[in-house]
């Protein structure tokens, strides 16, 4: 089966009808209708029509190895650099379409699956079977291609002590037991961005357990459908208020949801586990198959075209207000087209360094992605603050669409118009700027860069551990010796 349509996604996860919860009660009916996930499904329609666009097709897609048919790129096992780079602008051409908004477009949790499905192997250190496991879901993935979203968080309860050791138990998702069918998986984990308008599950280890027998039932890997029996999915509010594109520019187009996930005794089929009671494996399944590495290649991709977006807006925000002329303002655009710049030569890098790693994947050389996935999160709030600064009361003198069709409208135009544009356009641009820093759509992108790849603060931790700094501690002994030599002289 050749790369999906948007209607064949639409059909597809309104036929599952999985198990999804909002403001109380079950979604019933086509999610698709749902006012919650109605724009955002239809963005996703978008993405995946991409694939069937004749100018686009190259880019968007491939011959699959085993089908010979067009397959999505974002699953394609990059062999050389040429490779990498068809990845990076299939995923820019996604991205480019949201505007980096939809941090959860399928290519992301793609990314992931097309790297543990080409190390597969590393699975089969437990059992053979789930080597064969992963790479045959792997391919699935590819030749249906299933939409997937994921969850690795356990539940913040109490971050003090190991799941184990909670109230009870099965607070996080845990392995309740196990049949001739599969394992039984009982509790919950966190966050799966775009929860119910998928067609399958990634449950995978989060990044580190304690290694220690308490610990390992905990510990699992494996994908299932979002509509088994047992899984529930309940939403947050959403931030698509039903309102038009004019009013929520955003919301009404990218709200990905956020879900928490509930398994009630949900059976895994054999099949679908990749690993299980086992911590070394799952701690070391997101490094040692370079899943990280070709997620944050997607990430940092995606995060160019977001970062565009963000430049754009605000030079229209100064061209449209005439500001552009007093340095602060041109000082805080520097500060975001040295962003843009850093995280594009960080992408280049990446590329120009990469190497064949052991499974014979063409990998992006992780040190400028890691340092551009440590960056980003720092300086994404400080896009919202200076989007707030040079926006000011323009921010809040938005008036809705209603408003400009009402007999108000004289009194907009005259008080609303721009040096440069007149006041529908003005407030049109200036409700964009609010649904990117000031709407509830906007402040959870924030905490969503903040937060999405895992505790800023760990990363950080991480960096610096795995950071080799000897050489240059070297040079300094090695000048602190030539000084003391010189004094030796004197
Ligand atoms: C908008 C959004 C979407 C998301 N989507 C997904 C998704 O699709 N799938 C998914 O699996 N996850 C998703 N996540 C979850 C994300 O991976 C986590 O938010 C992230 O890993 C941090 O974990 P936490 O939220 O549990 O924070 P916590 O670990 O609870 O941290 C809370 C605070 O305590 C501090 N802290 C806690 N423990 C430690 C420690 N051991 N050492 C130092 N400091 C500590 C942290 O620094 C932080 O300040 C999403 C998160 C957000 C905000
Ligand atoms: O597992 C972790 O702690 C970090 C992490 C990695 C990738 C993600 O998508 C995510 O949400 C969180």
């Amino acid at each position: 089966m050749p790369a999906k349509t948007g209607k064949e996604y639409i059909d597809r996860v309104d036929k599952a009808k999985a198990n999804v919860w909002i403001n109380g009660e079950q979604v019933k009916d086509k999610i698709s209708q749902h006012p919650a996930f109605k724009g955002v499904m239809k963005t996703q329609a978008e993405l995946y029509d991409l694939q069937h666009d004749s100018a686009k097709h190259d880019i968007m897609t491939y011959i699959s190895p085993t089908s010979n048919e067009r397959v999505g790129t974002s699953f394609m096992q990059p062999r050389t650099k040429e490779d990498l780079e068809k990845r990076r602008k299939m995923i820019q051409e996604w991205a480019r379409h949201n505007n980096g908004m939809m941090g959860r477009s399928p290519d992301y949790i793609n990314s992931g699956m097309m790297a543990y499905g080409t190390a597969a192997d590393m699975f089969g250190t437990q059992d053979s079977a789930f080597a064969k496991n992963m790479k045959d879901y792997y391919e699935l993935c590819r030749e249906k291609d299933l939409s997937l979203t994921h969850t690795l968080i356990q539940p913040q309860v109490n971050r003090g002590v190991s799941a184990a050791k909670l109230p009870d138990p099965y607070i996080a998702a845990r392995i309740a037991g196990k049949n001739s069918e599969g394992l039984i998986i009982k509790g919950a984990r966190l966050l799966a961005t775009q929860g119910g308008i998928t067609d399958e599950i990634m449950v995978f280890p989060s990044t580190l357990l304690k290694q220690s027998e308490e610990e390992n039932p905990y510990a699992f890997a494996f994908s299932i459908p979002n509509n088994t029996p047992g899984l529930k999915f309940i939403c947050r509010e959403s931030f698509d208020y039903g309102k038009s594109h004019f009013d929520h520019p955003l919301g009404s187009r990218f709200e990905e949801m956020d879900t928490i996930i509930v398994f009630d005794d949900v059976v895994v089929p054999w099949n679908r586990v990749f690993a299980y009671g086992d911590v070394g494996i799952c701690n070391q399944a997101y490094n040692e198959s370079n899943a990280v590495v070709h997620m944050t290649h997607q990430v940092v991709s995606k995060n160019i075209a977001k970062t565009e977006f963000i430049l754009g807006i605000l030079q229209l925000m100064v061209e449209t207000i005439n500001i552009g002329q007093y340095q602060h303002v041109q000082e805080k655009i520097s500060e975001v087209i040295i962003a843009l710049e850093t995280v594009k030569a960080f992408i280049t890098a990446s590329e120009a360094n990469a190497k064949v790693d052991k499974w014979g994947m063409m990998t992006p050389d992780f040190t400028p992605l890691n340092i551009a996935r440590n960056y980003y999160p720092k300086i994404y709030p400080r896009f919202s603050e200076i989007m707030q600064l040079l926006g000011a009361s323009g921010l809040m003198a938005i008036p809705n669409e209603a408003d400009f069709n009402s007999e108000l409208r004289p009194d907009l135009d005259k008080y609303l118009q721009a040096a440069n544009g007149g006041a529908y356009d003005r407030v049109k641009l200036y409700r964009l700027a609010w649904d990117v820093c000031m709407s509830s759509f906007g402040s959870r992108q924030t905490l969503y860069e903040r937060f999405f790849f895992g505790d800023p603060v760990r990363m950080a931790s991480a960096l610096y551990n795995g950071y080799d700094k000897q050489e240059y501690v070297d040079r300094v002994k090695e000048f602190l010796n030539r000084t003391e030599n010189l004094a030796e002289i004197n």
